[in-house]
């Protein structure tokens, strides 16, 4: 005889999900938060049972950035409604064939934005302060080193050009505030006059931006609009004592003009939390740079973050079954 508990659990819409790792594609704490809401099912349990299954599957919860979701997959689920990516970046999804299967996209703005803002600060600081290159002579078998070998430069009061001032592109401004740094940043859109100030941030021209700037970061969604933003022209008007930060996507950058940059020293550094693609060849000029730390987009990977996305993925897909707003939708540009 089934428990009252088992018959309310078969009653929940299915879910399935897309990721790595634990049994259920996510750590077992994700998949716990999924289960109080969805009928959750596993890539196995459908590959094994693509008719029944299938059918079931209402929902989709994204936690990897890997292309994942093609037409076939979108063929096996007929009572599909919404896509749950957890993170903001969406462009891992083909959002127009999604959409002519009428399926709904999500996103997690909100969750995301301070873990990555931290990420932008200290991939700046690190870079800034040598750290990777420190902290491996620091471990090598080589004792005879002095801290004068290893002047950096200081974060306080140099100048910070934020390329993307949406809601990641105002945190990491809130913090660099902090060090007194003095703020430039491009954006669409102009930020309002209170917005600007509450920061001390200076609306300005890209080109203006990349001559003046110690440190520049890209906080730019990845579309055919910003693909490429950042080529031999841009990284041309960069000072030589300049540093590049990346926390949005690899594409966002020619990564060919940066790697010539990087070797001619006409920039100073790299510090890329994203690359393309990911992750880069183990041969790829940029890995054998001493000016460049790359990180492998662990921008939103901390315990908080993932938490909070799948909660913020949650209550979007809740939405669109309840056919309530819908708090972060992404629709096709
Ligand atoms: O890269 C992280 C995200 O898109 O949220």
């Amino acid at each position: 005889m089934r428990t009252a508990q088992v018959m309310a659990e078969q009653d929940l819409p299915g879910l399935l999900i897309m990721g790595i790792g634990g049994t259920h594609g996510v750590q077992e704490s994700l998949a716990a938060l999924l289960k109080k809401h969805f009928s959750v099912i596993t890539m196995k349990e459908l590959l094994e049972n693509k008719k029944e299954v299938g059918k079931k599957i209402q929902c989709i919860f994204v936690s990897e950035f890997r292309p994942t979701i093609d037409q076939e997959l979108l063929e096996s689920l007929p009572n599909l409604k919404v896509i749950g990516n957890s993170g903001v970046g969406v462009d891992h999804l083909n959002l127009k064939m999604i959409s002519n299967f009428g399926v709904r996209v999500t996103n997690t703005p909100h969750a995301v934005a301070d873990s990555t803002a931290d990420m932008g600060m200290a991939l700046m600081l690190a870079s800034a302060r040598r750290l990777v290159e420190g902290s491996q002579i620091a471990v090598s078998p080589d004792t005879n080193y002095f801290a004068a070998d290893w002047l950096g430069v200081e974060v306080t009061r140099a100048t910070l050009g934020i390329i993307g001032m949406g809601r990641i592109g105002y945190k990491v401004a809130q913090r660099a505030r902090a060090f007194e740094m003095k703020i430039l940043y491009h954006n669409r859109n102009r930020r309002s006059q209170e917005e600007e100030q509450a920061v001390g941030a200076c609306y300005s021209e890209m080109e203006d931006l990349l001559q003046q700037s110690d440190f520049v970061m890209l906080v730019v969604n990845l579309t055919p609009q910003t693909e490429k933003l950042i080529g031999k022209k841009e990284l041309g008007l960069m000072k030589p004592t300049a540093t590049l930060i990346n926390i949005s996507r690899g594409a966002v950058i020619d990564q060919d003009a940066l790697v010539e940059a990087l070797q001619n020293k006409t920039i100073k550094a790299a510090a890329l939390d994203v690359t393309y693609p990911e992750p880069l060849p183990r041969n790829h000029p940029l890995l054998k740079l001493n000016n460049v730390i790359i990180t492998p987009h662990i921008g939103t990977a901390t315990v908080q973050a993932t938490h909070m996305m799948a909660e913020e993925a949650i209550a979007n897909m809740l939405s669109v079954l309840n056919c309530q707003p819908i708090p972060s939708e992404v629709f096709p540009q």
